[in-house]
Formats: structure tokens, sequence, C-alpha cells
């Protein structure tokens, strides 16, 4: 199974990485290579590398820097994201589409079910939204993944900022008012992994669609940050108080949802998976980081 993946250095792209061989080729392209903003580029790719299923968790994720650059967020994740969707139903192929908890408006109460109202609160999930209506629309056999608080030893993520920055400091503020999972890279990879190998065992059948996929449990940002210093401390890397705070002591240009909480409950029961808890990520990322 050849398995053409986008944005080749990004977080969820080396994960994928990572689950190379054992019958299952990998092959991951960035830009020049794979440019989705290049039509041209896109449909190259795909027609040298052969593959029987693209991945596609390429994107523009700054989620404050896109308030200010609508224009190139939009370009990737929206209509790049319906280029890569649309060369692949080209090739008479299916794809598998990363998007995000950061669709939603994060107003309601429980976690969010795939069929609730989206809402974003910026220019990041807005472009994101976009890109999976484009997705569908472009490809009859498209999966969409949202998934959520993605960290891992690659690239930069919340995790690697928080350790980071508590080397240098004894106490950090970190809001305590919004609510989401983080997930795992490779978790999330594995879990990529399972919707494509059902995609390819099982052609027409009934697995298109948007699915939530994110670790057990859930927390705020400032537990997450209390769970990193807690592992951390434990094999002797930084450690830091963590101050709890309200999003309003924490302005940012970009409005973030109060609840980002996702229930993976369709995506276990289609795809016959499930994510590991948040937590045992956490241990497995310091763990992964000691030894790189
Ligand atoms: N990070 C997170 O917390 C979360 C992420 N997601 C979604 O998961 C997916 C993967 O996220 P993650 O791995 O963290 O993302 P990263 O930001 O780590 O990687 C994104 C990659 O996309 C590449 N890229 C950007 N623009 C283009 C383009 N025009 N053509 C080709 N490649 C491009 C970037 O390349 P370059 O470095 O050259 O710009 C980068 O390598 C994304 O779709 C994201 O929206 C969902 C929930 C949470
Ligand atoms: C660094 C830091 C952040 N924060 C807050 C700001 C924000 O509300 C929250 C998270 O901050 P970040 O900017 O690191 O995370 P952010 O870029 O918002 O992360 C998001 O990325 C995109 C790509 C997604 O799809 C989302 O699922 C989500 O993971 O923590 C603190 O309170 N204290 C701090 O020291």
């Amino acid at each position: 199974m050849r398995i053409l993946v986008t944005g080749r250095d990004g977080q969820v792209a080396r994960c994928l990485r990572d689950l190379d061989g054992n019958g299952r080729e990998i092959v991951c392209l960035g830009r020049p290579d794979l440019d989705l903003t290049d039509e041209a580029s896109v449909a190259a790719a795909i027609a040298k590398v052969e593959p029987a299923i693209v991945v596609n968790p390429a994107a523009y994720t700054a989620v404050d820097k896109a308030e200010s650059e609508a224009e190139t967020a939009f370009a990737v994740n929206a209509q790049g994201a319906e280029t890569v969707a649309r060369a692949a139903a080209e090739a008479g192929i299916p794809i598998v589409h990363i998007s995000t908890d950061y669709v939603f408006a994060g107003d309601k109460d429980g976690a969010y079910v795939e069929t609730d109202e989206t809402g974003p609160t910026g220019v990041y999930g807005a472009s994101k939204l976009d890109g999976e209506r484009r997705v569908a629309a472009a490809n009859p056999q498209a999966v969409i993944l949202r998934t959520a608080w993605v960290y891992s030893p690659y690239g930069g993520n919340f995790l690697k900022t928080m350790l980071r920055v508590g080397k240098d400091r004894d106490v950090l503020t970190v809001v305590a008012d919004q609510h989401g999972t983080p997930t795992y890279g490779p978790d999330i990879a594995a879990g990529i992994i399972a919707v494509c190998d059902r995609a390819l065992e099982e052609p027409g059948g009934a697995w298109p669609g948007i699915y939530h996929m994110v670790a057990e449990g859930e927390t705020t940002w400032a537990g997450f940050a209390e769970a990193i210093f807690a592992a951390s401390k434990k094999r002797g890397g930084p450690s830091a108080r963590v101050e709890p705070i309200t999003t309003s002591d924490y302005p940012t240009p970009a409005r973030r949802p109060a609840n980002s909480r996702l229930d993976s409950s369709r995506f276990q029961a289609v795809f016959g998976h499930r994510l590991p808890d948040w937590q045992s990520g956490v241990d497995r990322c310091l763990a992964a980081l000691d030894r790189a």
C-alpha cells in the first residue's frame, strides 16, 4: 500500500513517516514538489508517486497570524485542500483530510459530535471549515478527521513551548477556561493508518464522511501544562508552577473556542480504533524527546 502524504515536514506528516515499512510505503512530499496552492504540482506528484490513497495534513496552522493573513490561510486550507481532493478524485483514489476542533464556536455544554453546528471563531477555523466542505464536494471517497491540540516530538507545539519557557521561569500563566483534548501525533498517525486500511480494504464501503478523532479524556491548556511539567519533573527535566488564568487575561489576535471537546464515538464505531488517553501521550512524547 503506497500512501502519499502532503506537507512533508509537518508534525502529523513526520509521525506518519515513522510508520513507513511493514508492507506500507509512506511517501511524504513538501514544497516545492507538492504545493497545495499549485494545481500542477499536486497533479504531477500524484502521477509520479501513483499512491493508493492520499493523506492531507498540510495546512496553514498559525492561528493568530491567520487573522492578518486570511488570503494565505484560505489559499492553503480551503482552495489548496480542494485541489488535493480533486486531484485524488481524478486519479480515482480516496483522500484522508485532517481538520480541527477550531471549526466549532465552543459554546456547547458537552463534547461536540459530527452533526453539531459549526461556527469558527477565527480565520484559521473558518478556512479549515471551508476546506472540509470543498474536500467533501470534490472527492466522493473523502474521510475528514477532525483532531485537536496536536503535539509531538516534531515541529512547534504547546508541549515544546512549555518545556522551552519552563527552563527559564518558575511560574507560567496559562488559560484554564478553554477545554479540549491534547492529542499525541503518533496516535493520530496510527488512527489515520486505520482509516487508510479500511478505505483500501473496502472500496465503495460506507466509510466516507466526517469523524472526530482525539485522545481519550479532556483537560484545559492549564491542565495540559501541569501534566507536562509533572511528567518532565519525574524525568529530571524543566518544571514550572502553572498559574491558571482566564482567556481575557491572555489576549490573542484570534479568539479560541472555550469548549473544543470532541466526541470520537463515531470514529471508534466505524473504524474499530480508539486513541489512547491524552496523559499517556505526554509521557511518551517526553520519552521520545529524551531519546532524540
Ligand atoms: N497543530 C495542531 O494543534 C492541530 C492541527 N490540526 C490539523 O492537523 C493537520 C496537521 O497539523 P500539524 O502537523 O500540526 O501541522 P504543521 O504546522 O506541523 O505542518 C503543516 C505543514 O503544512 C505545510 N504547508 C503549508 N502550506 C503548504 C502548501 N501551500 N503546500 C504544501 N505544504 C504546505 C507546512 O510547510 P512549511 O513548514 O513549509 O510551511 C508544514 O510542513 C493540519 O491540517 C491542521 O490544520 C488539527 C488540530 C490541531
Ligand atoms: C504559550 C501559552 C499559551 N497560552 C494559551 C493561549 C491559547 O489560548 C492556548 C493555546 O495556545 P497555542 O497558541 O499554543 O495553541 P493554538 O495555536 O491555539 O493551538 C491550536 O492549533 C491549531 C492548529 C489547532 O488546530 C487547534 O486544535 C489547537 O491545537 O494557550 C497561555 O495561556 N500561556 C502560554 O504561555
